[in-house]
């Protein structure tokens, strides 16, 4: 009662709010240095890697080839993300270029999923839309999901480009692949955070490789 009649008046509403408010800013400071600190220790690590991964998806795009994504969760997002990026724009006023995330289409996944099991979501449809040539991202931050490897392994039978971006040394996923992006981290979300950031350079150089003089 008395509790209530002070937090009415407003006597005693500021020292839980205080104090925990000190307490998220603590918790943010951390989680954005964490995230500011692998960013630059992937730069340290990472960076023949990336462009390596650059040069290939302008080559693929060069060729009059497409870029097929697929990841899980978060991943999937990044793959519908990067997808878009291309096919609509990054920051380039310029045609649109062939991308496809294989996340997006809730009859195909169901259907693959429930005839096949969920292993085949992805592999499923490198078989059924993609060309050699054409290039495979697939995004694992743990480098183990089963559908990514499944898909890159179809990829890779397929004559495609392969590329993973994963975590870490790159799990089992740096062996599906021709080229790995390995984030030094096993934490998801910050491996995410550095992927997206890794995707947008590359968005960035095949823009300015395909469409500037310079
Ligand atoms: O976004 C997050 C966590 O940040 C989750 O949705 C996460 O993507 C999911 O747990 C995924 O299933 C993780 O798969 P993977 O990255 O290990 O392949
Ligand atoms: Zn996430």
């Amino acid at each position: 009662m008395l509790c209530a009649l002070l937090r009415k008046s407003g006597i005693l509403r500021m020292t839980p709010v205080d104090s925990r408010s000190d307490a998220y800013t603590r918790w943010a400071v951390e989680e954005i240095e964490a995230s500011i600190d692998l960013k630059r220790r992937t730069l340290e690590t990472q960076l023949p890697v990336i462009v390596a991964i650059a040069q290939r998806i302008v080559d693929t795009f060069r060729r009059g080839n497409r870029v097929l994504l697929c990841g899980n969760g978060g991943s999937a997002a990044d793959a519908q993300h990067i997808a878009a990026e291309f096919v609509s724009r990054f920051r380039r006023e310029r045609r649109g270029l062939p991308a496809i995330a294989l996340t997006t289409d809730t009859s195909i996944l169901t259907a693959i999923g429930n005839d096949y099991g969920y292993e085949r979501v992805f592999a499923r449809q490198v078989e059924a839309l993609g060309q050699p040539g054409d290039a495979v991202i697939g995004i694992s931050t743990s480098g183990t999901s089963a559908s990514v490897l499944a898909a890159m392994r179809t990829a890779r039978d397929g004559g495609m480009t392969t590329i993973g971006l994963a975590g870490a040394t790159g799990g089992l996923l740096i062996d599906h692949v021709e080229v790995c992006l390995c984030v030094p981290s096993h934490n998801t979300a910050r491996i995410q955070e550095v992927h997206i950031t890794v995707a947008h350079v590359v968005c960035e150089i095949v823009e300015r490789a395909l469409f500037s003089s310079v």
